[in-house]
């Protein structure tokens, strides 16, 4: 994770650019609410800057000559009040606009990188901690602050230039002076920006470091207590802890130390600056207050956004950070399939026919041509895997844990990218189906399976719309799972608590059976359940298992070999190479090591 981190620290001008651009298309779609609050901006910043004129006007024109009526006092009054409601509204609208458009945004960046996380293969999430990832997905794509330093820099130009010009109007030899200040203060900006994005950069690997470390106890909280690792784990985590904190406290101290302080410090030097300036003027000619009021009111106007932009200059380059890492993720293409198949790499010699996305599973045909396999690219865990499953057939892999039987499912599945080999069904290579075809016709029962916070049907259908509850029932009914289902309190209605923690193993996995089966699956993985479940419910899940095979190419994880004893070939596996093949009666007569493995088994069951 560190080096993660560590890769989007150093980035060069150009590429901090790319980022900006890339992050930048995402604020297009509603550049109209930025637009809009930009005007509203400049309508504020003119506003701000004419008062002073009012104030002034009155001043030398009506006070000083001691000829304000009654009538001219309450004419500016009312034209100061007038503008200063003016002023208000138009930064009200400005506001709304600028805090719509920011949410608005980044509700588009974390759909858009939550569904790309969707596309990525498992090897990706094996990779990348889950508390990184949920870093990622949530604080990485709150950008707001990014957005409003953005929108802040170019409302503060534009400040800046109006205060100028107002300067200038009233004396250009002492506005001339004010330039004086500028590269003094960019040079602070400058020095506040280095300093404060390093600090501010460790801040956030801290904190990227706390969620994961946070979600991996949570996670693994039962052999944590089991294991007594508490103190131990307790500690590592208040380390981590201190450390954000001490970075926090850093952060705190440089803006504390160089942000408004140098501007303020800056500004009230110019101020005294100002004030020499036209007391040494008025030793020769009158000077009138009101022009000095307008001239200092508008010398604070053109040092403020100056202010604001060093407090929100952390935000860009922090936002930069995120969005790189935002880019990265986005950018991912290593786990999405690229490989297109040579078209000799296809003989049909069954009829496929295709829809708009690609070929479509009609038979059930699966065969594996050579399949070599690693997760890692180090560690070869599929050696030389070739085998042939006829539509309706069985198969069934068995062998020591770590063989690789789930590793041939997860091929299968798609889950991981392999390299070499073929594999395919219906005589077209897999590649060549689309994700949505293959996750539609095949239908995968894990030994345990996720249950969500939602009804049984809810949960058998996965929420999704164009499953009726009637077929739900059916499903259930079909894979005999409607009894027990029809004994609970509020029988399909009833509620699955998280995780389905209420229900056994057994009927578990009925309901996954049940889920399986709506869908009306071409092809069957099974991974045997090795949980000890009770002999009623291993009844009914044996009964549900015949009905589901049915007419479906089945491809099945056998623990208990008595339970595939009818499958048409049986794979024996070690190490990640085939080491038997056959049928039950075959491998037993062959005396090998399934023989072996069925005696034992046998032996046991009778102890
Ligand atoms: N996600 C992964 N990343 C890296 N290596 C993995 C991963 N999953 C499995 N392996 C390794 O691949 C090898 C085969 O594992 P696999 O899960 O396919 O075995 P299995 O026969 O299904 O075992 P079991 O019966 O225990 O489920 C093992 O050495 C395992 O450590």
């Amino acid at each position: 994770m560190e080096n993660i981190d560590q890769q989007n620290q150093k980035l060069s001008f150009k590429e901090n650019w790319n980022v900006f651009k890339f992050i930048f298309k995402f604020l297009l779609p509603f550049k109209k609410y930025f637009i809009l609050a930009f005007v509203f901006s400049v309508v504020t910043t003119i506003l701000a800057s004419v008062m002073p004129f009012v104030i002034s006007n009155f001043m030398d024109s009506y006070l000083e000559t001691e000829k304000a009526t009654d009538q001219i006092i309450w004419y500016f009054a009312i034209l100061y009040f007038v503008l200063n409601i003016i002023n208000s509204i138009a930064f009200f609208f400005k506001w709304n606009y600028l805090q719509n458009g920011s949410i608005f945004v980044n509700q588009y960046i974390r759909k858009k990188v939550y569904a790309k996380l969707h596309t990525l293969g498992m090897r990706y999430f094996d990779q990348k901690p889950t508390g990184w990832l949920i870093t990622r997905v949530t604080n990485d794509t709150d950008l707001f602050p990014f957005w409003q330093m953005l929108f802040n820099t170019l409302t503060s130009i534009i400040s800046i230039v109006i205060a100028y010009t107002a300067l200038f109007i009233i004396d250009h030899q002492i506005a001339s002076v004010m330039l004086i200040f500028l590269p003094i203060l960019l040079a602070g900006v400058l020095i506040y920006q280095r300093v404060s994005t390093r600090v501010y950069q460790l801040m956030l690997k801290k904190r990227s470091e706390l969620n994961t470390k946070l979600n991996e106890y949570i996670s693994g909280i039962r052999i944590i207590q089991q294991f007594r690792q508490e103190t131990r784990l307790g500690k590592a985590f208040d380390q981590t802890n201190e450390e954000y904190y001490g970075y926090r406290k850093r952060v705190i101290q440089i803006n504390g130390l160089l942000l408004s302080p140098l501007v303020n410090f800056l500004m009230s030097v110019s101020i005294i600056v100002v004030l020499i300036m036209f007391s040494d003027r008025s030793m020769h000619t009158v000077v009138a207050a009101g022009l000095i009021y307008a001239f200092i009111s508008n010398v604070q106007i053109y040092f403020n956004p100056i202010s604001n932009l060093m407090d929100s200059l952390s935000n860009f380059s922090n936002g930069l950070v995120s969005a790189s890492r935002i880019k990265t993720i986005m950018e991912e293409s290593e786990y999405a399939p690229t490989y297109k198949p040579e078209p000799e790499d296809i003989a049909p010699d069954l009829a496929v026919t295709n829809d708009k996305n690609g070929p479509i599973i009609s038979q059930g045909k699966i065969e594996f041509r050579h399949v070599n396999f690693s997760y890692d690219g180090e560690n070869q865990v599929l050696k030389d895997i070739s085998f042939v499953v006829h539509p309706g057939e069985t198969i069934a892999f068995v062998g020591h844990t770590g063989s690789g039987k789930s590793s041939i499912i997860n091929v299968f599945m798609r889950f991981y990218e392999f390299y070499e080999g073929q594999v395919l069904i219906d005589d077209v290579d897999i590649k060549t189906y689309s994700n949505e075809e293959l996750r539609k016709k095949i239908g995968l029962v894990l030994q345990d399976s996720f249950m969500f916070v939602a009804s049984v049907t809810d949960n058998i259908k996965m929420m999704n719309p164009k499953i009726s509850d009637d077929a739900a029932i059916a499903a259930a009914e079909f894979v005999h799972a409607d009894g027990f289902i029809r004994n609970l309190e509020h029988g399909f209605d009833s509620k699955v608590i998280e995780g389905g923690a209420a229900f056994s193993a057994g009927e578990r996995q009925l309901i996954n059976f049940a889920r399986t089966m709506v869908r009306e699956p071409k092809i069957l993985l099974l991974d045997e359940a090795t949980a000890n479940i009770d002999t009623e419910t291993e009844a009914l899940i044996q009964l549900g298992l015949s009905n589901m095979r049915q007419g479906r190419t089945t491809m099945a994880i056998a623990h208990r070999l008595s339970t595939i004893k009818d499958a048409n070939l049986i794979l024996v596996l070690e190490a990640g190479e085939i080491i038997e093949r056959g049928t039950h009666d075959e491998l037993v007569e062959m005396n090998g090591y399934y023989a072996d493995m069925y005696r034992l088994q046998t032996l046991q069951k009778e102890v």
